[in-house]
């Protein structure tokens, strides 16, 4: 008898996406179709459509940085996503070379409907929490020490967004710089292979993420991301050497709701393959999650309840995906 998951912790194993491809089907089997009504997709042509864009160089230069600021506390407030340039991080390790991904997570039943994806899931950062068993040895070539050195450098990005966001909140910038220099870092390498039916599937369905922040970074210029906006689909252009930002539910309720955690896919492409990598940041375990206490004052009352990091995951796993959005689980 099949294995039936208790939780989000457990997921059944499913077939290599990579693997189906490889037989090249002229269709695809009815597990990955989902031909229900969705939002409609923003023309990319409409200029209003587009997501944010923040240059880390203006961020950090007295002149510019007042109007740079504000644009990065709109882009935290109306969208939740938004990309960066000039984060200093060299190309070199932005191409993280060529990776593969097998499996899928959250699957909890025999006939939910599965992703057009194939990824590898680790965790990076602090460096103990690595389980080096689940992370590829020889090859690729150098994989051990390109996830090290990259994650590095997505937590040191990850740590001046963090000091600029808190000024931008009115928080503490130190104690949040410090909190997310501690933090954890996972990795989460998705491929997602050219499919028949492009339009038929979606490589990760509609989810906000549950972490802090999460930094995305295209390996390529095939577009995939998509943001809800409005209630339309908005598709993020891959930019050179640029990453997404995308506030999580962590930070969501940390800002006690001022800012959006966006509900965000990855769409799939017919002819063409794409690889994409998601850093996700968490607090340490020690730490509590909740509304910032700067932000509760007389008449803004917190929205959220505040709780460890550790009741925080264990209620993420309890959570059933088809009734009310997490956060919503969360709520005073
Ligand atoms: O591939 C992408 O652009 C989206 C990835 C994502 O949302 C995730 O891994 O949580
Ligand atoms: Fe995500």
């Amino acid at each position: 008898m099949a294995v039936v998951p208790e939780n989000l912790e457990w997921s059944l194993t499913v077939p290599s996406v990579k693997e189906l491809v490889i037989q090249l089907p002229a269709t695809v089997p009815t597990r990955y179709i989902r031909d229900e009504k969705d939002a409609p997709i923003a023309p990319v042509s409409d200029p209003s459509v587009c997501i944010p864009l923040i240059d880390m160089a203006k961020l950090v230069n007295p002149k510019d940085r007042e109007m740079e600021l504000q644009k990065l506390h709109v882009a935290c407030k109306d969208w939740g996503i938004f990309q960066i340039i000039n984060h200093g991080i060299s190309d070199e390790f932005l191409k993280p070379g060529s990776l593969e991904g097998y499996g899928q997570a959250f699957v909890v039943s025999e006939d939910q409907k599965l992703e057009w994806n194939d990824m590898i899931f680790l965790k990076a950062l602090p460096t103990e929490n690595r389980k080096l068993e689940f992370w590829p040895e020889l090859q690729p070539h150098k994989f051990r020490e390109t996830i090290h050195t990259y994650s590095e450098n997505m937590r040191d990005t990850t740590v001046s967004i963090a000091g600029f966001i808190s000024m931008m909140l009115g928080l503490k910038a130190e104690e949040l710089s410090k909190a997310f220099q501690d933090g954890g870092y996972d990795l989460r390498l998705n491929c997602y292979p050219p499919c028949p039916e492009s339009e038929r599937v979606l490589g990760i369905a509609s989810h906000v993420d549950i972490s802090r922040i999460t930094l995305l970074l295209d390996c390529g210029d095939t577009p995939g991301l998509q943001v809800l906006k409005d209630g339309r689909w908005v598709s993020v252009k891959p930019i050179a050497d640029a990453l997404a930002v995308d506030i999580g539910t962590i930070m969501k309720i940390m800002s006690n709701g001022i800012y959006q955690a966006p509900l965000h896919r990855a769409v799939v492409h017919s002819s063409k393959e794409r690889l994409s990598v998601a850093t996700f940041c968490y607090p340490s375990t020690n730490v509590h999650i909740g509304p910032a206490k700067e932000l509760i004052k007389p008449g803004t009352p917190a929205l959220y309840m505040t709780l460890t990091m550790d009741d925080y995951i264990q209620r993420f796993f309890d959570w059933k995906r088809d009734a009310i959005p997490f956060i919503d689980t969360l709520k005073i």
